[in-house]
């Protein structure tokens, strides 16, 4: 056995994609989006899609699992993707969004749990913080009389 033939084989994986390269991708001619953390070439797909073209154009280039889930697309159409698939969207740009997503919604619930703090503080009138004193002293005064029963 020769060496070359020892040599391990890579194992040709599928291809990592970031966003600047499947952004490019934006056109009639030259179509690509994103489904899942997956990238699909759907250029030659285009003018047979019930839906049209234009729906795809305006996902082209991006991700366009929501806009792909909300049609509810039949399992049939799921397995057309299968034909199209060119590679994964890279752990980077994939790890991008999924902080993008956490970010917003800390930013968001934090925001609203402050905002949800002022509104209680304007709402509530009655002062109940001075009342915390007297009510320790009247429990202390029930609990003398108590005592000397
Ligand atoms: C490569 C990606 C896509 C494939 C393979 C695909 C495939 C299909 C297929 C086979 C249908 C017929 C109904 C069904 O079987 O579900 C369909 C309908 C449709 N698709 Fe897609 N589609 C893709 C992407 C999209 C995207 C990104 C959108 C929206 C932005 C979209 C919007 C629609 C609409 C509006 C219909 C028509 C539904 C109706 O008239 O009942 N599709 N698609």
């Amino acid at each position: 056995m020769s060496a070359v033939d020892a040599a391990p084989v890579p194992a040709a994986g599928p291809r990592s994609l970031e966003w600047d390269e499947i952004s490019k991708h934006n056109k009639r001619d030259d179509l690509w989006m994103v489904i899942h953390g997956k990238v699909y070439d759907t250029t030659r797909f285009l003018d047979e899609h019930p839906g049209g073209e234009e729906v795809m154009i305006e996902v082209g280039g991006q991700d366009a699992s929501e806009a792909f889930e909300e049609i509810g697309h039949s399992d049939d159409a799921r397995d057309l993707l299968k034909g199209f698939y060119v590679g994964d969207l890279s752990a980077k740009a994939k790890l991008g969004k999924a902080a993008t997503k956490v970010a917003t919604s800390v930013s968001t619930s934090v925001s609203s749990g402050a905002e949800a703090a002022k509104t209680k503080a304007k709402s509530s009138g009655f002062p109940f913080f001075p009342l915390v004193p007297l009510i320790a002293i009247v429990a202390f005064a029930v609990y003398k009389l108590l005592e000397n029963n």
